[in-house]
């Protein structure tokens, strides 16, 4: 088979599902087990594909036929520029939470050039990606990520080595602030937020691929707010941010969790389609 076929195949299967990215899933895919880049499907379409690469492209689309996210299969995602690795407990992080790591930078920069370090702590850092996103653009900075899984602090560990990062990230279990003691410039966490009887109806790439407790906010989809909140005034250097990821509902409630608890909002930030999606916090 060659590539041009296999990639015209893997498209129409997809299709078929009625996968709603056929055709960009259908190139990650075939580019990935064939070892092949979109260059090479324009300059050598006529390039033969050998039986055993075509038969692992089919049981990866197999897979997403099923519902599997495309990452998943892939086993790593983009995120601010960074490939990091997933596992079976890490949430697959998303480019809405670019807008939190784009909230915070400045202030990082700004604390780093004028105390010569800059701490945050990232609370349920999963696969590492706001601590390793902060890290890689501010050299000044170190970050603790923390989560309560092992096995998505041993990925972030992993991916913290894999980036060159893993001199300035520390992960550190802990259920959120429970194992913490030092104070830091930035408390950052994207928690999980969503309520627990609206999981099940959430789209079965989410609930049956990401891992339930980086999804589970507890009844109200507010609990890890009200525990962030509570602990956070003993954890921040004066005059540090409290940054958080919201649902796109949440921003007067986790607005009132935060000022009950002592801070004022400096700044609301949306995603990419315009939903409120980041809070910073300082001390009122
Ligand atoms: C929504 S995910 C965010 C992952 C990553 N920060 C990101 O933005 O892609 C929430 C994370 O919180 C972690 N978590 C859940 N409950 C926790 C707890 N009690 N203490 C610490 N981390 C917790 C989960 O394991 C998960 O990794």
């Amino acid at each position: 088979m060659t590539l041009a076929e296999l990639l015209g195949a893997a498209r129409r299967k997809l299709a078929e599902s009625g996968v709603e990215d056929a055709a960009l899933d259908a190139r990650l895919l075939v580019e990935h087990f064939t070892g092949t880049s979109r260059s090479d499907a324009i300059a050598r379409p006529d390039r033969t594909i050998d039986p055993r690469t075509v038969a692992e492209v089919e049981a990866a689309l197999a897979r997403r036929c099923r519902g599997e996210p495309v990452h998943r299969i892939l086993g790593f995602r983009e995120f601010y520029g960074l490939r990091l690795s997933l596992s079976a407990e890490t949430l697959e992080p998303r480019p809405d939470t670019e807008v939190l790591v784009d909230a915070v930078l400045p202030f990082m920069r700004d604390v780093a050039s004028r105390e010569g370090e800059c701490r945050v702590l990232d609370l349920g850092t999963g696969t590492g990606a706001i601590a390793l996103a902060l890290l890689a653009n501010v050299p000044g900075a170190v970050a603790t990520g923390v989560d309560i899984s092992d096995d998505a602090l041993a990925t972030a560990a992993r991916n913290a080595v894999d980036l060159g990062l893993a001199d300035r990230f520390r992960p550190k279990k802990s259920d959120w602030f429970a194992e913490i003691s030092d104070r830091y410039h930035v408390i950052a966490s994207n928690p999980p937020y969503i309520g627990s009887n609206e999981i099940a109806a959430l789209q079965k790439e989410v609930r049956l691929f990401d891992p339930l407790r980086a999804l589970d906010g507890g009844d109200d989809g507010l609990e890890p707010y009200r525990i962030i909140a509570a602990g956070a005034a003993s954890h921040l250097e004066q005059g540090g941010l409290v940054v958080v990821e919201i649902g796109s509902t949440q921003r007067l409630e986790v607005g009132s969790i935060f000022a009950d608890a002592g801070f004022r909002l400096v700044r609301a930030l949306s995603d990419l389609a315009g939903n409120d999606r980041v809070l910073v916090f300082a001390t009122a």
